[in-house]
């Protein structure tokens, strides 16, 4: 067996299918395979059991094998896309996973944030890269974010999908599609409610979501920015802060 395939990787969660509920693929069914650990503390991230080292002691550490059992088993072995987010999912050794699941027919979509880059960037499917606004507390390092550009090349359909809450967001959002005009751009309302942790049916403020959404569709159209897409997180308006879905 290669050493890609006895890779240990970090895995909080493996569920589907379900559908992508944000940006470029948007409603198709999916499996998302959530790996465990984040290199940032986004202020609102709403997948902290899957940042937050006080809950490593549920992460598990699984091979391409173990991954792929669960994969197969929940998707019946029909081929479809398989989503990886996290956490960050760049900081796990996923060039293995890619290529066994490519050679059965399935297909890879990665969400991150653009800070770290690998060599297997350039086999993914779909590369959705989710630089950070103000409002999280993160500050871009762009070399990075370039680096994940550089290293994809042709490979990957690239999207870029930003969350906004305010006006600062807003402004950040049009800045860093100004840098990459060719890339596809996704504008997400923010969640101002993401879930405790440990709690599955914390409540989620729909009302301000929608407020949010609106107030996007008023910028993009007041300011002809004719190329972004305005979408809410289509799970969260569908079934809440629920995990696993
Ligand atoms: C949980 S992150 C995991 C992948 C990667 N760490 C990243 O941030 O792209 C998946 C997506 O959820 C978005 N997200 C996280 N918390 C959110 C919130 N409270 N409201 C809206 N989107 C959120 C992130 O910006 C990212 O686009
Ligand atoms: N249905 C569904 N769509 C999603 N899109 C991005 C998600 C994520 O947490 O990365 C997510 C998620 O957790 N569920
Ligand atoms: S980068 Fe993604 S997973 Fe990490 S803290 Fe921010 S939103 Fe959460
Ligand atoms: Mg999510």
């Amino acid at each position: 067996m290669s050493g890609a395939r006895q890779a240990q990787i970090r895995v909080s969660e493996i569920f589907g299918p379900t559908i992508q509920g944000e940006g470029v693929l948007i409603g198709l069914p999916t499996v998302f395979v959530r790996t465990g650990g984040c290199d940032y503390r986004c202020s609102w991230c709403d997948s902290l059991h899957a940042v937050d080292s006080e809950y490593r002691d549920q992460w598990l550490p699984m091979t391409v094998d173990g991954i792929w059992a669960d994969v197969t088993r929940l998707s019946r072995g029909k081929p479809l896309m398989v989503s990886l987010s996290g956490g960050n999912p760049a900081i796990q050794p996923l060039g293995g996973l890619i290529a066994h699941g490519h050679a059965q027919g399935y297909k890879f979509a990665l969400e991150t944030q653009g800070s770290v880059t690998k060599e297997w960037f350039a086999d993914l499917d779909v590369l959705v890269l989710s630089p950070k606004p103000p409002s999280s507390g993160m500050a871009t390092d762009w070399d990075a974010f370039e680096d994940c550009l550089r290293l994809a090349g042709n490979g990957p359909a690239i999207a870029l999908k930003i969350v906004v809450f305010d006006d600062r967001d807003y402004a950040y959002a049009r800045e860093a599609s100004a840098r990459y005009p060719d890339l596809s751009v996704y504008l997400q309302p923010g969640n101002h409610t993401p879930p405790p942790p440990d709690d599955d049916d914390a409540r989620v403020d729909i009302d301000g979501i929608m407020d949010r959404m609106l107030w996007l569709v008023d910028k993009v159209t007041e300011d002809r920015w004719f190329e972004a897409r305005v979408l809410p997180q289509l799970h969260v308006l569908l079934w809440g802060n629920k995990r696993g879905v």
